[in-house]
């Protein structure tokens, strides 16, 4: 059974071996969370080398060697070729973290599905059952958190800031956290009124 966690992976060196549409997808992702990625590959698919044009990565147009990822964080290989995949997790040492596309019994983690809104993220894995699965529940999850649940959750952020910085007594920010998180209030609508309300009436 995996161990769920949200990586602090911003700035932090990432090695993807192969430029093909699997290596792409994950690239995304991890361009989302603010990677620095280098990209080791012979080929790359044009989404690649667009984002290696536009400076967003780093293709290193060459077959993989071990030296590739001594420098490495986290490390994915997404060859389509299973003797290089084999080569690049006998080549990572224990403390990387490592990504093999096809064969997760030689990964150290795997990659789920993910929604994302603004700081929401919902993340599905089947435990590698099913990544088609993890697609469609992925899918269902997206329209019921729909964009308004990301700019909700960016409320209450600003708010827990705001109630941190400004209340002191624990009693009343728990209180004030707890209502602003229930659905009464989020239906209500015009949150930044009603929490203005809600401090005037609790402080
Ligand atoms: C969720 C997602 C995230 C992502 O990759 O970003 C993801 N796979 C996705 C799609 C997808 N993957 C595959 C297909 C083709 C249909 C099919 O085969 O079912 C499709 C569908 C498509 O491409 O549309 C084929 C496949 N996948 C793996 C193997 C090898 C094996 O199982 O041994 C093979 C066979 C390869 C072969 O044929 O050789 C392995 C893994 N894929 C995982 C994640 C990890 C387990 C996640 C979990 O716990 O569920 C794990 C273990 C490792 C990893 O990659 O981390 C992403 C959906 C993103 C989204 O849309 O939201
Ligand atoms: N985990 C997943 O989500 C998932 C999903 C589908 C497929 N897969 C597996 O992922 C693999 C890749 O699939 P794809 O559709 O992206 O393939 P692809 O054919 O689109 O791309 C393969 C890439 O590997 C590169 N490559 C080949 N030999 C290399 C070497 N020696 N060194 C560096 N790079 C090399 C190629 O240049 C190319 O960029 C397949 O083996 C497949 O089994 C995994």
């Amino acid at each position: 059974m995996g161990y769920p966690v949200m990586l602090h992976i911003a700035n932090q060196h990432v090695v993807v071996i192969g430029g093909g549409r699997v290596a792409e997808r994950k690239i995304k992702g991890l361009l989302e969370a603010e990677a620095k990625i280098t990209v080791v590959a012979p080929s790359a698919t044009g989404g690649i080398q667009q984002l290696a044009a536009a400076g967003a990565l780093v293709w290193r147009r060459k077959t993989f060697s071990p030296d590739d990822i001594k420098e490495a964080w986290m490390v994915i290989a997404a060859t389509n070729n299973r003797e290089v995949n084999e080569a690049v997790a006998a080549a990572a040492e224990p403390y990387q973290l490592i990504n093999i596309a096809d064969d997760p019994e030689r990964s150290n983690f795997h990659v789920p599905a993910v929604v994302r809104r603004d700081r929401l993220t919902i993340a599905v894995s089947t435990g590698g059952a099913s990544p088609t699965v993890a697609q469609q529940i992925r899918r269902q999850l997206a329209e019921q958190y729909d964009e308004d649940c990301g700019r909700y959750i960016e409320f209450l952020y600003e708010c827990r800031q705001f109630i941190l910085r400004n209340v002191s007594d624990e009693r009343i920010r728990k209180k004030l956290f707890k209502a602003i998180a229930q659905e009464s209030f989020r239906k209500k609508g015009n949150w930044e009124e009603e929490f203005h309300r809600l401090l005037e009436m609790t402080l």
